[in-house]
């Protein structure tokens, strides 16, 4: 694959490697997401989804192997330029939408754009695109508890691509919603990816969201 976007190599981590007894998982992973490509994350509880999510996110550091992201080894960077790059660089979806409760829609998705340097004026703007891409235009003044449970994912989604990232991690993002709700918003996510042209890594437990996906990654069979 040339240039990935994201690139794993040979990943391991053990967690409590000191301790009496330490637990490795991922056994030295290799992934590469590629530009504009959909990959879904498939894995049992316990393979190491979220270590794997962690660890690519920036979040977390390997034992072993290398983490490039539009092909620069992050591995051994300081904090900062690891933050950096996770702000630049990466957007996040979660379970949960952990929006911020006292603002609104619009305002979710203005404040991580003007932490990154965007003027008041392009955030807005950007906002109001990115709602109304999926749907909610018209609810950009309404606070997350005023919104349905798709819609505050929904915003989430919008929120994750504010600043327009190379790649998208994405935790269950649609774990936490009734199986038809689930369904629709997977499809404004898969729409908004598609239309932005950017690339994500989307962990699932549903096999039929996963295949709808570029590519299937099963994180038990990557295993040593
Ligand atoms: N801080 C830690 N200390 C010790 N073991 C840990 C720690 N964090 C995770 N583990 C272990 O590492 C393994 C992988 O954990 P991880 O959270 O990545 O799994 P997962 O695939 O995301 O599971 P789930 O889908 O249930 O959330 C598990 O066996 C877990 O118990």
């Amino acid at each position: 694959m040339s240039d990935p976007v994201l690139h794993l190599e040979g990943i391991g981590k053990t967690y409590g490697k000191d301790g009496p007894a330490p637990v490795a998982v991922l056994h030295g992973l290799d992934l590469a997401v590629a530009r504009g490509e959909v990959v879904a994350l498939v894995a049992p509880s316990g393979a190491g989804k979220s270590t794997l999510l962690h660890i690519a996110g920036l979040l977390d550091t390997p034992d072993r192997g290398r983490v490039l992201l539009k092909g620069r080894d992050m591995t051994g960077l300081p904090d900062k330029a690891r933050t950096e790059a996770r702000r630049r660089d990466l957007g996040f979806v979660y379970q949960f939408h952990h929006l911020l409760p006292e603002f609104t829609a619009a305002e979710n998705i203005v404040l991580p754009q003007l932490a990154n340097g965007v003027g008041a004026r392009a955030a807005a703007a950007r906002a109001q695109d990115l709602l109304g891409r999926v749907g909610l235009a018209h609810r950009a003044g309404h606070r997350p508890a005023e919104l349905s449970g798709g819609e505050q994912q929904r915003v989430a989604f919008c929120r994750a691509l504010a600043n327009a990232p190379a790649l998208l991690l994405a935790d269950e993002p649609t774990g936490n919603l009734d199986p038809e709700t689930s369904d629709r918003v997977f499809e404004v996510l898969m729409a908004l990816v598609r239309e932005t042209g950017l690339s994500a890594l989307i962990a699932t437990h549903n096999h039929a969201l996963a295949a709808r996906m570029d590519r299937v990654i099963r994180l038990n069979e990557t295993v040593a």
